[in-house]
């Protein structure tokens, strides 16, 4: 049944899919794995499992953005699926969110195209027809925060390292309208307003205690936690679970649907002014010069 899904993909021509291949595995199912996007899966279950791949820290660039996106539809799509849970293959690292290189030092066009797989790629998760279980195995700042909160059920492993937020402010940026609809509908809108003002990122504790994430668990429990979750919400009949999570989503997806390209020309703009690109490589070169 497909409720939600069945959007065009509006991405720039000829990106590469890179190595990507398709075998059968063990238990028949279809393996596809691209370059940066590993799916297992397990036909008999009816669960897929994404593993983001992108060293060192699993930023989104656009090629990144597009191997998912296309790996997301081709998963919609095949109805032996149900299930996707969303992980990554880049230790302590779920994702450092969008990749500051695509947001620096490159022309309009790039931006404007950049954004518009970055809108993709939300509509895609927030809107799946399938049961998504993000198992937050590492940090998950901006970006990678918002791919987990598009998820049913959010599971992060115990590790005081690994925080979550969205914490655009501290680059000197604003996390969009429909991020912060998705944080309100999440924790809900004071604790998204003080989060979003103060770009906090949340430690485990705090993270459940603020409704950010719905369970921690120990990090070699991660796993067999979201399959657990993953059971559990499959055992409730495809249709009632699809149209009531349409029911509890559609407006916030409309809001943005409704005004992608306004959205797309207020992200140019801002992110092209001198100030902004000032901060997001000051930004960046902090990070670079963490290490030294
Ligand atoms: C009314 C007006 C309306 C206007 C509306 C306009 C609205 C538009 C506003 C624009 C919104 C844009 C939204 C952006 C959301 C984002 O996702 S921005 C990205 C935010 N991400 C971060 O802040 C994370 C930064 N990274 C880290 O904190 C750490 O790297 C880590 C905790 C993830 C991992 O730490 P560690 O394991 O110690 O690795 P590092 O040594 O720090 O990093 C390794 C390597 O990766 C590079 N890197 C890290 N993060 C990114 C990234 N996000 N993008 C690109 N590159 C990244 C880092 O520089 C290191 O590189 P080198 O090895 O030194 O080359």
């Amino acid at each position: 049944m497909a409720l939600l899904a069945g959007r065009t993909v509006l991405l720039r021509a000829g990106v590469r899919l890179g190595a990507e291949a398709a075998t059968r595995g063990g238990n028949g199912a279809r393996r596809f794995a691209s370059h940066r996007v590993l799916v297992e899966p397990d036909a008999a279950a009816g669960i897929a499992t994404i593993k983001l791949k992108n060293p060192p820290v699993n930023s989104l660039s656009l090629e990144f953005l597009t191997e998912l996106i296309i790996c997301l539809e081709k998963l919609e799509n095949d109805k032996t699926f149900r299930g996707i849970i969303l992980t990554s293959d880049c230790p302590g690292i779920f994702s450092a969110g969008l990749d500051l290189r695509e947001m620096c030092g490159k022309n309009p066009a790039h931006y404007a195209e950049y954004w518009r797989a970055v809108q993709e790629i939300w509509l895609k998760l927030y809107l799946s027809n399938m049961v998504l279980v993000a198992a937050i195995n590492g940090a998950s700042p901006a970006g990678g925060c918002l791919m987990a909160l598009t998820c049913d059920y959010r599971v992060l492993a115990d590790n005081p390292r690994y925080r979550i937020g969205l914490n655009e402010t501290l680059l000197g940026i604003i996390a969009p309208f429909w991020f912060k609809d998705n944080l309100v509908n999440t924790i809900g809108h004071r604790a998204a307003d003080r989060a979003l003002q103060l770009g906090l990122l949340f430690p485990p504790t705090e993270a459940l205690q603020v409704g950010m994430v719905d369970q921690v668990v120990p990090e070699d429990q991660i796993h067999s936690t979201a399959l657990s979750v993953m059971s559990q919400w499959l055992a409730i009949p495809d249709h009632a679970r699809q149209l009531t999570k349409s029911m509890m989503r559609k407006a916030t997806a409309d809001h943005l649907i409704k005004q992608r390209e306004a959205d797309i020309q207020n992200f140019v703009s801002f992110i092209s002014k001198d100030s902004i690109q000032k901060s997001l490589q000051v930004y960046l070169e902090k990070l670079k010069q963490k290490k030294h």
